[in-house]
């Protein structure tokens, strides 16, 4: 993939945009997550024009924590580091709980194709995310010049294993390889990534449920809840309108009885619509798109890209930028998410979620 050059926003020095990308992801249950919240919710409330967010009293020691730091100049940081960390704690008991009960306890087989750094490194704190809350993991690595009938053969015995619960294959694909082949050979009661054609259509319906919801945002809505931002009735504009991400998070918004409105690359006035949102979900893999200037004074951001961008400062010689120029919309916003450390770990963690309630129905344990 050819590198591109961007504009940073806060500093107006070109950079140059890397080519391992989360974009990908971009081109792609009411289940919510499956256990109680442990954050309280925060009250909205308006002054002046500027949208706040109150914590309650009985706030987590972490939340507290961030309020403090809090002052009216600047948005909240929506910590998903730190809400994935709960969240990983909940299923842990969950799964612990289920353990003792029945002696079981969740598995998820992931397949790999190719050599993608990027790939490996979500694999890896896949398996890893898995071990810290006691669920099998199963890894299937796949040379890149693999066929679709053998990516779609191990799907099939995965289908048939009943100590697995969840099966997912790591997106993107090589290119020879048909993606809806693939997703489609996955068993919808295992299909905790949300991709199988059923679970996206009962999505889209109206009195269906899906079985599962992508990961990444069934962990937007669940940002949104735990810090108790309402979504009735608001106004939402969602950036992109990926299969993955974009699509299914304004179908989500639009089952909580939010008013959506999705801006994509052929939408004219992207700005001027986006300023009308209360909340915005910025899907699109494009660094710093979203401006300050873009934003209604109070709104809420969810930023989903991850671009890395060159940075020779960086031990790592580049550094991840969202979709939304952080340091512009930071002074705009009620509060935001970071990246990274915002919507990326909680696509781990609602995949845990998944896994979790596919196991839960296969053993019929509440
Ligand atoms: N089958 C799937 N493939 C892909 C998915 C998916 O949900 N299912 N999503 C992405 C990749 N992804 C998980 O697979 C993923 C991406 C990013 C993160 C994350 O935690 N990001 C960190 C930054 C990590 C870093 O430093 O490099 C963050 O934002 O804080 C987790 C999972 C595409 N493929």
């Amino acid at each position: 993939m050819a590198s591109m050059i961007f504009t940073d926003c806060s500093s107006s020095t070109p950079s140059r945009l890397l080519p391992f990308t989360r974009s990908p992801l971009l081109r792609r249950q009411a289940d919510v997550v499956l256990v109680r919240r442990l954050l309280t919710p925060l009250n909205f409330s308006c002054s002046r024009r500027r949208l706040t967010l109150r914590s309650s009293p009985s706030q987590s020691p972490h939340v507290s924590a961030s309020l403090a730091t809090e002052t009216s100049a600047t948005a909240k940081v929506i910590d998903g580091k730190a809400v994935a960390k709960q969240i990983r704690d909940e299923i842990s008991a969950e799964v612990m709980r289920m353990k003792d009960a029945i002696g079981e306890v969740p598995g998820l087989a992931v397949i790999i194709v190719g050599n993608r750094k990027d790939s490996a490194t979500y694999v890896r704190n896949k398996r890893k995310a898995c071990e810290s809350v006691g669920i099998n993991s199963f890894e299937v690595p796949l040379p890149e010049d693999s066929t679709e009938e053998e990516v779609i053969k191990f799907i099939k015995a995965f289908n048939d294993d009943p100590s697995v619960h969840g099966i997912l294959v790591q997106l993107p694909l090589p290119n020879h390889m048909n993606e809806e082949n693939i997703l489609n050979a996955v068993n919808i009661e295992k299909d905790v990534d949300g991709f199988h054609p059923l679970n996206i259509g009962h999505l889209a319906m109206r009195g269906r449920e899906p079985m599962f919801v992508p990961c990444t945002p069934k962990g937007c809505i669940e940002l949104l809840h735990r810090y108790g931002v309402s979504i009735k009735g608001k106004r939402a504009v969602v950036i992109g309108r990926s299969n993955i991400v974009g699509t299914p998070a304004s179908q989500l918004l639009q089952r909580e009885d939010a008013t959506v409105t999705v801006v994509h690359s052929r939408t004219p006035n992207p700005e001027e619509i986006t300023r009308q949102a209360d909340i915005i979900i910025a899907a699109v893999g494009k660094p710093n798109m979203v401006r300050g200037s873009w934003i209604k004074p109070g709104a809420v951001i969810i930023d989903v890209g991850i671009n890395p961008v060159e940075d020779a400062k960086s031990p790592r010689g580049y550094r991840l930028v969202g979709d939304v120029c952080y340091d512009e919309a930071k002074n705009v916003a009620s509060a935001i998410t970071p990246v990274p450390g915002g919507v990326g770990p909680m696509t781990i963690a609602m995949l845990l979620s998944n896994t979790l309630i596919a196991a839960k129905k296969v053993y019929n344990f509440q």
